[in-house]
């Protein structure tokens, strides 16, 4: 290992954040696709268009339990008059009445059951008189149509039921079942790899040590992981200050994983040494610092084409730069159509504390205010509180304490 250098990359300028989500996301593409039954489905990422074959429903039925009006006698019926008609069946959601309807006569019919021919409006079995089991008196005037649902009215054959990059959420895996379609194209879920590094780290669960603390960043980033439905993988024990367990544990994150975090060694420090063996693997650097706090020393690259991100070992800076930065290229690689996330404007309930110049990022929460939505900056000791978490992204000119915010949702 004679050939370990440290790597003057001093040259590189950072990046702004938009830039620094751009160059991760364009670096990849989504995975490979498979075929699932819609049962196993549930929040997956279509990897197609999905369109329905048949029309839905497929034939005319009837949208309420009642009684079918034929031609005739709805003319009868419009002109004011009352009819008593004979009940010439009874026909069950499921059953078929071959027999077409005639002038004089009724059927008997459940809701979502096929109209016999000839049916142009179902009178509610409410707003008939019914004088004995094959006998009824009708006295309404019902419109052409009523209480029928035609064939295709919910659905043509060839309708989308589903968008190439959209995520199966239930309603839409309703429609889709709706159709009749059984397995469905989907992205396969990324697998991310996270690394720990620093001599001080302790897995939970070991007696404490002086000097040292407990990892906590690998339980924050595989929540967040799972709340993206994406797959965390953990090293097996958190990775010393030492260029060479941190190359090996990159090599075995890039054979075994779609996407890897390391947590870490981001500074400038003696025992900052990501980058060094990010240089050491010929690891493509796509950028190396983010012009926004937290983040600054925020670095990513590509490793045998896997997305390598160096994240701040702060808790909170790592955190916040998941949302930012991690999510969009996550959900790229998951094949989300949506994946950069939407940012919306809205104005702070509080002004941050100790407010950095230039472009900061923080932890918020939506709170509703006579009707009116706000943005609490909210501190770690304070999250959880039960409230929307948001991601904020603050802007701070000088001598400006800033009123609105971009905003985006954070869901962990
Ligand atoms: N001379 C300077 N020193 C530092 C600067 C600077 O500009 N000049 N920037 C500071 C900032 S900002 C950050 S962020 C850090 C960069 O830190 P690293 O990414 O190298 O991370 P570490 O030094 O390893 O850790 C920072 C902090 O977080 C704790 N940590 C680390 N890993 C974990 C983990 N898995 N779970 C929980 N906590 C973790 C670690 O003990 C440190 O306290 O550099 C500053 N210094
Ligand atoms: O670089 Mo640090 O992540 O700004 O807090």
């Amino acid at each position: 290992m004679s050939r370990l250098q440290l790597v003057d990359d001093k040259t590189l300028e950072a990046v702004s954040l938009d830039k620094a989500v751009d160059l991760s996301c364009e670096s990849i593409q989504a995975l490979d696709t498979e075929y699932l039954h819609i049962d196993d489905a549930y929040m997956r990422v279509a990897a197609d268009d999905i369109a329905s074959f048949i029309n839905i429903p497929t034939f005319d039925r009837s949208a309420m339990d009642g009684y079918t009006i034929g031609k005739t006698d709805l003319k009868r019926l419009q002109t004011g008059r009352s009819l008593r008609l004979r009940v010439a069946s009874i026909i069950g959601a499921g059953s078929i009445e071959n027999r077409p309807i005639r002038p004089g006569e009724t059927c008997r019919i459940m809701t979502g059951a096929l109209l016999p021919e000839g049916s142009v409006a179902v009178i509610k079995q409410e707003d008939v008189e019914i004088i004995n089991e094959n006998y009824i008196i009708v006295s309404v005037r019902p419109r052409r149509g009523e209480n029928i649902r035609r064939a295709g009215h919910e659905l043509m054959a060839g309708d989308r039921v589903a968008a190439k990059g959209q995520v199966l959420k239930a309603e839409i895996l309703e429609r889709v079942a709706a159709c009749g379609i059984e397995r469905v194209p989907v992205y396969q879920v990324p697998r991310v790899y996270i690394i720990d590094t620093g001599n001080e780290l302790l897995l939970p669960g070991s007696p404490i040590k002086t000097g040292c603390i407990y990892c906590s960043n690998r339980s924050l980033l595989a929540c967040k992981i799972t709340s993206s439905r994406a797959l965390p993988s953990l090293s097996p024990s958190v990775i010393n200050d030492d260029l060479h367990t941190i190359i090996a544990a990159i090599k075995k994150a890039a054979r075994v994983s779609d996407m890897i975090i390391i947590s870490g060694g981001t500074g400038n420090g003696l025992f900052d040494l990501v980058r060094n063996a990010f240089e050491y693997l010929n690891a493509q650097l796509l950028f190396k610092g983010i012009n926004v706090f937290p983040g600054k020393n925020t670095s990513a690259a590509l490793i045998d084409g896997k997305l390598i991100f160096n994240l701040s070992g702060s808790p909170s800076a790592a955190g916040i730069l998941f949302e930012a930065l991690v999510k969009p290229a996550l959900l790229k690689l998951k094949g989300e159509l949506l994946y950069k996330g939407d940012w919306f404007n809205i104005e702070l309930a509080s002004p941050i504390e100790h407010l950095k110049s230039g472009r900061s990022l923080h932890r918020g929460e939506m709170i509703i205010e006579q009707g009116h939505a706000y943005a609490l900056p909210v501190n770690r000791k304070d999250i959880n509180t039960g409230n929307i978490p948001l991601l904020l992204d603050v802007h701070k000119r000088s001598g400006e304490e800033p009123v609105m915010v971009k905003a985006k949702l954070v869901v962990d």
